[in-house]
């Protein structure tokens, strides 16, 4: 079980589910909270069971199916409605029922919430507080209380807010967490209220939202004026514009404030994590995400790139293992000539100063006129083997390619192509149909390399993606295609260019398919 000093909560299955466009199953939660535990964290927060069916049966699979190894599960729901006991608020009773150790009660602490939402007396919420948080404590659950809208309520009536805060303790919660429910609070004016809720003896935590852009600055803040326990989300995930990214705070927290939340090599594994639980929610991972995005450690600038050469601290805030991320070199036209030689290195070959600089010089071309190498690994890869070997060699040559698209009666229309090559010393003749007329290139390509090279059979193009380069010139305008082709061991991607969409889009097909090949073990 994690260290009870410190507590790190998670709400990812509950404020994170309230995200626009995330819609989780019971087999995402129970996936995600395995994630999450694999993490390290103190806290999953499963949902509020008895608020709809799902919640309530991930309370009920949990039991059996999760087997949490470090976290404890926390049941979320409201205090007792007004007027009425605890005991028999029936959801007050899914939350005794759900099983879960621990339960967290969301809480006013405004008092026009109180007044306006809840429709009730002052007296009466703290009574609604104080009720349902000994009930549970009764019955043997741990409470900690989400004390809701508690800043802007400070604001409106700093002693009623504390009132709250100090009802819950008494009562029994363990914890009360401070909730900037609406997301407007900047740091500094939010470390001064933690420092007075701080002061009324209870244990304090942190529940943020990013909505001026300050969530995980403000749980920093938070635990700096004393704050002992911490929520958010996984990637930032919840209502509006997020929770506190938990990735963020966790990391910031180990590897700059010296706290001691997760085992080293768990913090190791957060990018795996990061990512796992973005293909659950299959909401596409953010590139730039703090610690964890795939360009968090990825360097543009040639000046960044000469630096790093010497010594990779020079242009990194920290080590990209510690949270299981990798450094990167883009390559561009703002690369100079290390860059060159640092991916040149990554990818296995020793550069000359020579080459480089001739490598710089065509990459900054091709980029004038629309290519980019750093979203096309494989077409820098094979304009660096030209270089090095000084010469164009490709497993076959072109004589030449020509694509037919046409609308058959009754509106069917179908693209047929004819490609000429020379490989291995033959001729080769092939056509194929498509739906699409790089559809039909890519059929013909295959068709005609297929009895020599049959490992082209595992080559598979997964995407196609065309951007007008110069807007302006409409139907006249120069076209870049990525294409993004896969085999058993992995992806990569190329890129073409050319005013004519086919040209362009032959341009990274072609250098797919080499690529493809020096992949299957075919030397050049
Ligand atoms: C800040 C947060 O994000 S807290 C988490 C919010 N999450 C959710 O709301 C998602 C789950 N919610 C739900 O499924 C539903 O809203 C339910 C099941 C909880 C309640 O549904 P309904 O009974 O239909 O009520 P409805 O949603 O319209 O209104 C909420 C009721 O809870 C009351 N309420 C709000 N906060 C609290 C509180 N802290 N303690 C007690 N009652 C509360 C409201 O006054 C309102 O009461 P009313 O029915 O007498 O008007
Ligand atoms: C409880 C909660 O999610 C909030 O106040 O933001």
């Amino acid at each position: 079980m994690a260290d009870d000093r410190f507590h790190v909560y998670d709400t990812t299955l509950r404020d994170g589910a309230q995200q626009e466009g995330l819609s989780l199953t019971v087999t995402d939660k129970l996936a995600i909270a395995r994630q999450l535990d694999d993490l390290g964290v103190g806290f999953i927060e499963g949902g509020w069971p008895g608020a709809n069916p799902k919640d309530t049966e991930f309370f009920r699979r949990a039991r059996t199916e999760l087997g949490l190894k470090h976290a404890q599960l926390a049941a979320f729901g409201a205090t007792r409605r007004a007027g009425v006991k605890a005991a028999d608020d029936p959801l007050v009773a899914a939350l005794r029922e759900s099983g879960a150790p621990v339960v967290t009660l969301v809480a006013k602490s405004h008092d026009r919430h109180v007044e306006l939402a809840l429709r009730t007396t002052l007296q009466e919420n703290l009574a609604m507080i104080r009720d349902t948080v000994s009930h549970l404590r009764a019955e043997g659950q741990r409470v900690f209380l989400d004390a809701e809208h508690f800043f802007d309520g400070y604001k409106s009536n700093p002693a009623y807010a504390l009132e709250v805060l100090r009802t819950a303790a008494e009562a029994g919660a363990s914890v009360v967490a401070l909730c900037d429910t609406n997301g407007g609070m900047l740091p500094d004016e939010l470390a001064e209220v933690v420092h007075e809720a701080v002061s009324t003896g209870a244990r304090v935590g942190i529940h943020c939202h990013d909505d001026t852009g300050c969530a995980v600055a403000n749980s920093l803040a938070a635990v700096k004026a004393g704050a002992t326990h911490v929520q958010g989300c996984a990637n930032g995930y919840g209502e509006r514009s997020g929770n506190a990214n938990l990735f963020t705070v966790v990391a910031n927290l180990q590897l700059k404030r010296g706290f001691d939340l997760v085992p080293e090599q768990s913090l190791a594994e957060m990018t795996r994590i990061a990512h796992a639980i973005s293909e659950v929610t299959n909401v596409t991972p953010n590139s730039h995400q703090p610690y964890v995005g795939v360009s968090a450690f990825a360097h543009k600038a040639g000046l960044h790139a000469s630096a790093i050469k010497v010594d990779p601290n020079l242009y990194q805030h920290i080590d990209p293992g510690q949270v299981g991320n990798d450094m990167r070199m883009l390559v561009s036209d703002m690369a100079g000539r290390a860059s060159v030689e640092l991916k040149g290195k990554a990818l296995g070959y020793d550069l000359t100063g020579q080459q480089s600089r001739e490598l710089v010089e065509r990459v900054k071309e091709l980029e004038a006129r629309g290519h980019t190498f750093e979203a096309a690994d494989a077409s820098f890869e094979l304009l660096l083997r030209d270089t090095v070997t000084g010469e164009r060699r490709r497993h076959f040559s072109v004589e030449s390619w020509r694509v037919i698209v046409e609308r058959r009666p009754g509106g069917d229309v179908v693209s047929e192509a004819t490609v000429k090559l020379h490989a291995k010393g033959e001729r080769i003749v092939a056509t194929g149909e498509g739906n699409g007329p790089v559809n039909a290139l890519d059929r013909a390509v295959r068709l005609a390399l297929e009895k020599l090279y049959p490992e082209l059979a595992e080559v598979e193009l997964i995407d196609f993606k065309v951007r007008i380069l110069e807007g302006t010139h409409g139907t006249d305008a120069v076209t870049r295609v990525l294409i993004a082709s896969s085999d058993a061991a992995g992806e990569w991607a190329t890129v073409g260019v050319d005013e004519n969409i086919i040209e362009a889009s032959w341009q990274a097909l072609e250098q797919a398919v080499t690529f493809g090949l020096l992949r299957a073990g075919h030397t050049l």
